[in-house]
């Protein structure tokens, strides 16, 4: 690039941040005039509210003043908030103002507009953008395309520009440090600078190298449900936060943080993605596993956490009962039993009271089926505790001429009687009335928690029901048609009766007993939530997402998965898009196809693809590096040894190496291993762990989504590996490592790598 131009775009920059400072500065004395005027708010409030309080105008007037001062008070604060967030946006405006510069020609315009585009929109004075936010509408022609007509969505709908100029800036501290002029979409250096650089413990935003298709999934509105099928390292979870940040921006004033939620394969994850967003000058959005969010829904069980889910998948038997628990025709099947409840088998427990039986649950049971068949279980149940309600009104009578009132009465003391009267608010004439009154506060008191778990339904019984509704299923559906015999079917109810004795369930088990209980008590689910976000999709169950769809009615779905990467649902995820499609108007669904691969080396991504048998079409992005390897080790201290050696030599170059072993067992024994011979490691047990930089060891579970400067595979003997089952774990395991690939094993490597060819690797 000629010298004069980059001169040209230095002094045009310089000028630029001129403008950046004044608007600092003139923010900074705004800040600091509101801030004197709150301190002086504060400090007036004593002078200024006049406390009447003795009668009743006075009163008002004083709750009017306060009222006053708050307002005035949350008015300046806000706009102090405001100011400090502005600062905050120039402050790295200042340092790094745009990344981008378009030249192009509108329709019939006789001259060329240039537009700058950064991370924020900056303007020295109203609608004069010297900066574009590289959300706005018009940056999208930097994303969608290069020199020549590019076409992009404005509200008014799709134009077409006539681009002339494109031109990319790396600027640091407020100087340019490259300038070039590309013709393509996004040039391929950019995005070759941005891959090389080394992992962190912390996902960074990718705003200056959005691919085109990337922009599409980041700027699709009218999709209710968008699936990003995307290979290993394809973007799809850094497509999805600009996602975020790019409809709080699109949507502001509408939209906040805390109405977009999104369900993370693990608490580690959630760790490693958490700073994007703020970086984006945007707040995180709600962020969970489907774990977390059972757990939340069902506090007194114990839900089977990630580590005990993939130890119990790999027993072949009870991936079938899990495959049809799995599936939307259990579902459809919970859903058809919840709906017969209306008219018959609806299970009740005793309402007691003081050890005894104060509304028995045949009593419950005659009200709850004496309303007429146009009730739906919600206005039934709600119908029914108006009455349980009115019973438990009645009963106080009943009640209060009982022995242990009339002797709690007269043990009150006096501060109780006082205390009782301020809240009865009653007024007492004789002493038989307030004898009355005072048992009846006393009853009333005593039936507290009848009265609550009346209002909460608590005289359901939700444990008894749902073993019912297993019970029932071979009624409802034809289990045979699933592979499951009547006896499996049987065996199964009975581990799961035994696991609710002792508080315990499946994660399977537990969506459908939730669902269950919803339908049964007329839940509607959260509407507040507008965009749903699922990463590693694949291993959610067609259940598990009919079931949120269903407890966030009003959200838009945007699903992230590779089918490649099926690490609990396996084959049975390639039917999930199906079964899926089933769920969203098909006008409203959009399947988007993520083939290029940007995390690893050409090298390591041409290694993997080749462990697919069936994969999808997977592009290696041309970045150099070396080919990976391939140990095989004649006994376990060898292995040991050759880990040691490579850690090291990965620890000289890079900041972090994970080793990943297939569970925890592996990496536990590792650990010990290597800690003999003198290595410092860091063990990730639980997701609850933070990620570190060094040496770390993850069981290949908790790897799901992240990933590292080098990875080693740890142990990738066939004794580990034995079968084809393991063929997608092997693929997540190996696509983690973004410039270095090491696979060690003992005595005997895994059957699994046979179908990559020898040139793709080098064996020691
Ligand atoms: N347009 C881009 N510009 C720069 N870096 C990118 C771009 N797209 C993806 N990357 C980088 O590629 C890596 C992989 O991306 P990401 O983790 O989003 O992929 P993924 O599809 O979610 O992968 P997986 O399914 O394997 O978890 C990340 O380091 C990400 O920052």
């Amino acid at each position: 690039m000629a010298d004069n131009i980059k001169t040209q775009e230095q002094r045009h920059l310089n000028s630029v941040i001129k403008k950046i400072k004044i608007s600092e500065s003139d923010l900074e004395k705004k800040i600091k005039s509101t801030k004197k005027d709150v301190k002086d708010i504060y400090a007036n409030f004593n002078n200024d509210v006049h406390l009447k309080t003795s009668t009743y105008s006075g009163m008002m007037e004083t709750a009017m003043s306060i009222r006053q001062q708050q307002q005035m008070l949350s008015e300046r604060e806000n706009r102090q908030e405001y100011a400090a967030r502005e600062l905050g946006t120039l402050n790295k405006l200042e340092k790094n103002p745009y990344f981008a510069r378009i030249d192009f020609r509108e329709g019939t315009e006789d001259h060329d507009e240039t537009i700058y585009i950064g991370m924020a929109s900056y303007t020295d004075k109203p609608d004069h953008y010297l900066i574009y936010d590289w959300r706005a509408p018009i940056s999208s022609i930097y994303y969608n395309g290069g020199i020549g007509n590019v076409t992009y969505q404005t509200p008014d709908g799709e134009q077409t520009v006539d681009v002339k100029l494109k031109r990319q800036f790396q600027i640091e501290n407020s100087k340019i440090k490259t300038v070039f002029d590309t013709e393509e979409v996004v040039g391929d250096q950019m995005l070759l600078d941005a891959l090389g650089s080394h992992s962190d413990t912390k996902m960074k935003s990718i705003v200056t190298t959005i691919q085109k298709e990337q922009n599409q999934i980041i700027r699709d509105t009218n999709s209710e449900l968008l699936f990003v099928q995307g290979a290993a390292g394809s973007g799809k979870t850094a497509a999805v936060l600009q996602r975020v940040a790019y409809l709080l921006y699109q949507y502001r004033g509408n939209l906040n943080s805390g109405q977009i939620i999104l369900f993370s394969p693990n608490q580690l994850f959630n760790d490693y993605i958490n700073q994007v967003l703020p970086e984006l000058g945007e707040q995180n959005m709600v962020q969970m596993t489907f774990y977390q969010y059972s757990s939340h829904r069902l506090p007194s069980v114990k839900v089977e956490t990630l580590s005990q889910r993939f130890d119990d998948q790999l027993e072949e038997k009870k991936q079938q009962l899990n495959d049809f628990k799995g599936g939307l025709d259990y579902f459809k099947a919970v859903s058809a039993y919840a709906n017969h409840l209306n008219t018959e088998d609806m299970r009740f427990r005793n309402l007691m009271f003081d050890g005894k039986v104060l509304i028995p649950k045949e009593k419950i049971q005659e009200i709850y089926y004496g309303f007429n068949e146009n009730y739906n279980l919600r206005n039934r149940l709600s119908a029914t505790k108006d009455q349980l309600l009115k019973i438990l009104n009645r009963r106080v009578h009943v009640e209060m001429k009982k022995k242990w009132v009339e002797e709690a009465v007269q043990n009150l003391s006096r501060e109780e009687i006082m205390q009782m009267h301020k809240e009865g608010e009653e007024e007492i004439l004789n002493s038989d009335k307030e004898f009355n009154f005072l048992a009846r506060r006393i009853v009333i008191k005593a039936f507290r928690r009848v009265q609550r778990q009346i209002v909460r339904s608590h005289f359901l019984s939700i444990n008894n029901q749902f073993v019912h509704m297993l019970r029932n299923v071979p009624q409802i559906l034809d289990l045979a048609q699933h592979g499951i015999d009547p006896e499996t079917w049987k065996q199964d109810i009975n581990a799961t009766v035994g696991r609710l004795k002792e508080g315990r369930l499946s994660l399977a088990d537990a969506t459908a007993y939730i669902y269950l209980y919803d339908l049964m008590t007329g839940k509607r689910g959260d509407k507040d939530i507008r965009y749903l976000f699922i990463d590693e999709v694949q291993d959610y169950s067609a259940f598990q997402l009919a079931f949120l769809k269903f407890s966030f009615p009003r959200a838009k779905f945007t699903l992230l998965g590779d089918l490649n990467q099926a690490i609990f649902t396996h084959e049975n995820s390639r039917k999930l898009l199906g079964e899926l499609s089933s769920m969203f108007p098909a006008e409203k669904t959009r399947v988007v196809q993520l083939t290029k691969s940007y995390r690893s080396t050409e090298q390591i991504t041409n290694f993997t693809k080749h462990i697919l048998t069936n994969g999808e079409e997977i592009i290696p992005f041309n970045r150099q590096g070396e080919l990976p390897q391939i140990y095989v080790a004649p006994g376990m201290d060898a292995a040991v040894e050759q880990v040691k050696n490579q850690a090291e030599e990965n620890l000289s170059e890079h900041e972090t190496t994970a080793i990943i072993g297939k569970t925890l067992k592996e990496c536990k024994q590792l650990a010990t291993k290597l800690a003999e011979v003198g290595v410092k490691s860091t063990l990730i047990r639980t997701e609850n762990q933070r990620l570190v930089k060094g040496i770390i060891i993850v069981p290949s579970y908790l790897a799901k989504g992240l990933e590292f400067d080098s990875v080693i595979m740890w142990d990738a003997s066939k004794a580990c590996y034995p079968d084809e089952r393991d063929r997608q774990l092997v693929y997540t395991i190996c696509t983690r490592a973004m410039h270095r690939l090491t696979i060690v094993a003992t005595k005997e490597l895994s059957p699994i790598f046979k179908t990559v060819p020898e040139k793709e690797y080098q064996f020691i």
